[in-house]
């Protein structure tokens, strides 16, 4: 109690999904129950061993990728209380760590913790989300941050080549780019067929440059009404085309819509950076 009884107002403290996770939980909370209609059943699974295609990532070092997923998961390894330092307030922007990112009140929640992070341009970075440790955190953040909007410039430019446009059409389109991270962190689920880590989906903006761990099959991307795992190979990254691309090339490219299925057995971290338009009020 804080002195003569008078309380404070408190820092927010995030509902992890991880803490129902420490007290060894056997079934799943009701909250985190889709109806049949909507749960990912394995045997909806469309086993695919093969990668189709594979695009060389240029330009963005190996290194830098094992760092970031490196700190990625030193954060996550980190106590929940530590982690809670760096609770997100409630509200439009929801920068820190938290759980039900964009979910609405009495929808069902994913299993899913995050700590969510805006990057670019510089000027809309909030640092007090930056954790401290690990002590390298902030440092390969930033250097990730600068790699893969240079990496996501090239890539409008291939798309905008490949649409018989000028190289820099896309990228003068969106004027000035609006870059945010996530750090996912799905822990293990007692009743992974009862929920999902991150139900379907389209990312909002221009293109989601995604870094999974290697040889891990919980994402899936739906193509001609199959859902395909996107096995993780070493050293890739996995682009997603986003709804801005789909709008703004009168649907020429497609946004792809994707789901992370839940695993009883390990957790998972993934890191989806997302390259997107800014609105005008950042520029
Ligand atoms: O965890 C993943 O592989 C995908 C995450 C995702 O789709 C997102 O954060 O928008
Ligand atoms: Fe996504």
């Amino acid at each position: 109690m804080a002195s003569g009884g008078v309380l404070f107002a408190t820092k927010p403290t995030v509902d992890a999904v991880e803490i129902l996770v420490e007290k060894g939980i056997t079934s799943i909370p009701d909250k985190f129950i889709r109806p049949p209609q909507e749960r990912l059943a394995p045997s909806a699974y469309t086993p695919c061993d093969h990668v189709e295609e594979q695009v060389p990532v240029i330009d963005l070092q190996e290194s830098l990728m094992e760092a970031m997923m490196n700190v990625g998961k030193a954060f996550f390894g980190l106590s929940v209380e530590e982690k809670q330092a760096y609770a997100a307030l409630p509200g439009l922007v929801m920068q820190g760590y938290g759980s039900k990112y964009i979910q609405r009140e009495g929808a069902t929640r994913d299993w899913r913790d995050y700590i969510y992070l805006l990057l670019q341009p510089h000027s809309i970075r909030d640092y007090d989300y930056w954790p401290s440790n690990p002590s390298a955190f902030r440092e390969v953040v930033h250097n990730y941050s600068e790699e893969t909007l240079k990496l996501a410039k090239r890539l409008l430019g291939a798309f905008s080549m490949n649409l018989d446009l000028p190289q820099t059409y896309l990228e003068k389109a969106i004027v000035k780019p609006y870059q945010n991270m996530l750090i996912n962190y799905y822990p293990p689920c007692p009743q992974p067929e009862l929920t999902a880590g991150f139900y379907a989906h389209s990312d909002i903006g221009m293109a989601t440059l995604l870094l999974q761990e290697t040889g891990s099959k919980a994402l899936q991307v739906r193509k001609n009404d199959k859902w395909i795992p996107v096995i993780a190979a070493p050293g890739a990254l996995l682009v997603n085309v986003a709804d801005q691309i789909e709008i703004i090339t009168n649907g020429r490219y497609k946004s792809v819509e994707h789901r992370v299925v839940a695993d009883k057995e390990k957790p998972r971290i993934s890191i989806p950076v997302f390259c997107d338009a800014a609105t005008k009020s950042y520029y």
